[in-house]
């Protein structure tokens, strides 16, 4: 069983229109809802690759009940999330038919109590006890510290269990400092943390600052991972255009996936990155086109070596 916090949990809702243009008004030619948040995209996938997922986070109001009732029709993935008094957010991602480009507009979610927070860490804690990887994913909600994910990987390193996170800003400098396993940064958020813009000196930078293992996304580059056992460079074997939301959540389920079940970094590199692509040529965010994902994987370059960590 695999774990997957979203504290920020979201209706993805995905619109398509002929073009987008500020100040017009615009037809929606296809609407998609799905539960989304970046760790209910990486469990979706985790259940489509065989895996049994425990999700939790907050819920909330009519857009929880629609999420819930969502996730209660995916077979695999198991609901822990936790009740709030405000309402789950909206997360909206439009997709100009025409360029191709996406443009996501994401709420900021319900305000968190205290006492709230406390009955997730409390739920967390004991969810740890029957799980062997957990994911950290996604933004905070308003009311809930900025250090909370700083807290959540010590829980988890003391429980023994591995713990990736995967979020941005202060929340993802302070989650470093205590340690996980993985952090997967992509581009923008692994120069922020650093301030270094070259993705190989930065993820050696951020393993000094904390992080065992470090996978940046680098879009069409690809994954870089630097780790204790060697640094490796995964690239897809050719640009792929569509619906970039989820990609990075789906190479989260595939570094998840390789871990749990011992892959050797190459091969968890590899699958990640065919995963993420393979979610870039699907319609709505978290999901992946599976035949694409089969192609794909033995066409992915890794290079790099065992030795140069
Ligand atoms: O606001 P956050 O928590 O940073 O990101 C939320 C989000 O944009 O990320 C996913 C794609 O990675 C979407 O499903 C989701 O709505």
């Amino acid at each position: 069983m695999i774990l997957t916090v979203t504290l920020n949990a979201a209706l993805d809702i995905t619109y398509r229109v002929r073009e987008l243009r500020p100040h017009g008004t615009h037809r929606v030619s296809e609407v998609t809802e799905r539960p989304g948040g970046k760790g209910l995209n990486v469990a979706r996938v985790l259940a489509v690759l065989g895996h049994e997922v425990t999700v939790t986070g907050f819920t909330g109001g009519a857009t929880g009940r629609v999420v819930q009732e969502q996730l209660a029709g995916t077979p695999g993935v198991l609901d822990a999330l936790v009740p709030v008094s405000g309402a789950t957010r909206r997360t909206t991602a439009v997709v100009d038919e025409l360029t191709g480009d996406t443009t996501q507009l994401n709420e900021p979610g319900p305000t968190v109590t205290s006492a709230e927070w406390s009955a997730f860490q409390e739920a967390y804690r004991s969810l740890l006890g029957g799980v062997s990887a957990v994911a950290l994913c996604g933004s905070l909600p308003p009311g809930v510290p900025v250090g909370a994910y700083a807290g959540l990987v010590r829980t988890a390193r003391a429980a023994g269990v591995p713990v990736l996170l995967d979020t941005s800003g202060e929340p993802l400098r302070r989650g470093v400092a205590a340690r996980p396993d993985i952090v997967k940064p992509n581009a923008d958020e692994l120069a922020e943390l650093t301030g270094s813009h070259d993705p190989l000196r930065a993820t050696q930078d951020a393993r000094r600052r904390g992080a065992r293992t470090v996978v940046a996304s680098l879009g069409a580059r690809g994954l870089l991972a630097a780790t204790p056992e060697g640094t490796w460079h995964a690239t897809p074997p050719a640009r792929v255009h569509g619906n970039p939301t989820g990609a990075g959540d789906s190479a989260v389920a595939g570094l998840l996936s390789g871990l749990v079940e011992r892959l050797p970094w190459p091969d968890r590199l590899a699958r990640a990155v065919a995963l993420s692509a393979a979610t870039v040529l699907a319609p709505a965010a978290g999901e992946f086109d599976r035949a694409a994902y089969e192609e794909l994987l033995g066409r992915v370059a890794v290079t790099g070596d065992a030795t140069a960590a």
